[in-house]
């Protein structure tokens, strides 16, 4: 059933079967009362990559995520997941897609009731197939991956923000997504926690192989982990390609972003 119980599944003969990256944005245009936040964005990200979204506050990258989720719907242009167009589904086949898709959220969502470890059997008691003992196995090894196995039977209120969101993402991680999304994971942590989420991030890509999307502020972590850069700035595509070529273009307008980052205190 899952990569976390047994190492086979489906995925690699479905991502064979697919020609085309695992997501594609084309054109993507999407207003608000008239004004224009994404115009003619499009980017790609293929199985097993890292894209990070960086842009300035309120350029839209947390609307890219949103659209990916399906929370939201653009006005016109093509997003695809595994070479389904996602744009005109119904809420029944949304829900469905959300399964394959998760979104760690900055607050994590946890239930407050429930100790960490109930926390992170939530979604695979929710989702049946396992037994009790292979459940528990899965919840030591997501548990053991984000490095909260010591904090399992405390409740969420207890835990510092940065452990609440390493929890969030084991708990995130449980529901055996294809593609994980992270929106601003390293806000209101500090530096060290920041770090650390950074490496529970790369972990989860070089031992599972996740896809994912990784909305953030801060350019350190962005160097740390993406593959990819979608920089947005002015409701635009800007910049889209290597890490490399992002941190060594000349363009005015992500020089400006990045000395700008580099002078900025950090809030986290
Ligand atoms: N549902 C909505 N209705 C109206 N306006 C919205 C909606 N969602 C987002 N916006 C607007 O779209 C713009 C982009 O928002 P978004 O949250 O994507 O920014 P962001 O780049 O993630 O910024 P930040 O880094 O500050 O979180 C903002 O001006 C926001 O007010």
């Amino acid at each position: 059933m899952s990569d976390l119980v047994n190492s086979g599944n489906g995925l690699k003969a479905r991502a064979a079967e697919v020609a085309e990256p695992v997501i594609v944005f084309e054109n993507v245009f999407i207003s608000f009362s008239g004004r224009p936040v994404l115009e003619d964005v499009s980017y790609h990200v293929g199985k097993g990559q890292t894209l990070c979204i960086l842009g300035r506050s309120g350029v839209g990258k947390s609307v890219s995520l949103r659209v990916l989720m399906g929370f939201l719907k653009p006005d016109a242009g093509s997003v695809r997941v595994e070479g389904q167009e996602i744009t005109d589904l119904s809420e029944t086949e949304m829900n469905a897609l959300r399964r394959r898709i998760t979104m760690v959220f900055q607050n994590g969502a946890l239930f407050d009731s429930l100790t960490v470890r109930e926390n992170v059997a939530f979604p695979l008691r929710e989702q049946g197939g396992l037994e009790e003992d292979q459940i528990m196995q899965v919840v030591d090894r997501l548990l053991d991956l984000v490095g909260a196995s010591d904090v399992e039977g405390l409740l969420p209120a207890s835990l510092s923000t940065g452990r609440r969101r390493a929890v969030a993402i084991a708990r995130a991680l449980a529901a055996q997504p294809e593609i994980v999304l992270y929106d601003e994971p390293t806000t209101m942590v500090d530096p060290l926690i920041a770090r650390r989420l950074g490496s529970i991030i790369q972990r989860l890509k070089s031992q599972l192989g996740y896809t994912s999307i990784v909305v953030t502020h801060d350019m350190r972590f962005a160097e740390r982990l993406a593959d990819l850069v979608l920089f947005l700035h002015q409701g635009k595509a800007h910049f889209f390609g290597p890490l490399k070529a992002f941190m060594e273009s000349q363009d005015e307008a992500i020089q400006q972003f990045l000395t700008l980052d580099a002078y900025e205190l950090p809030m986290d």
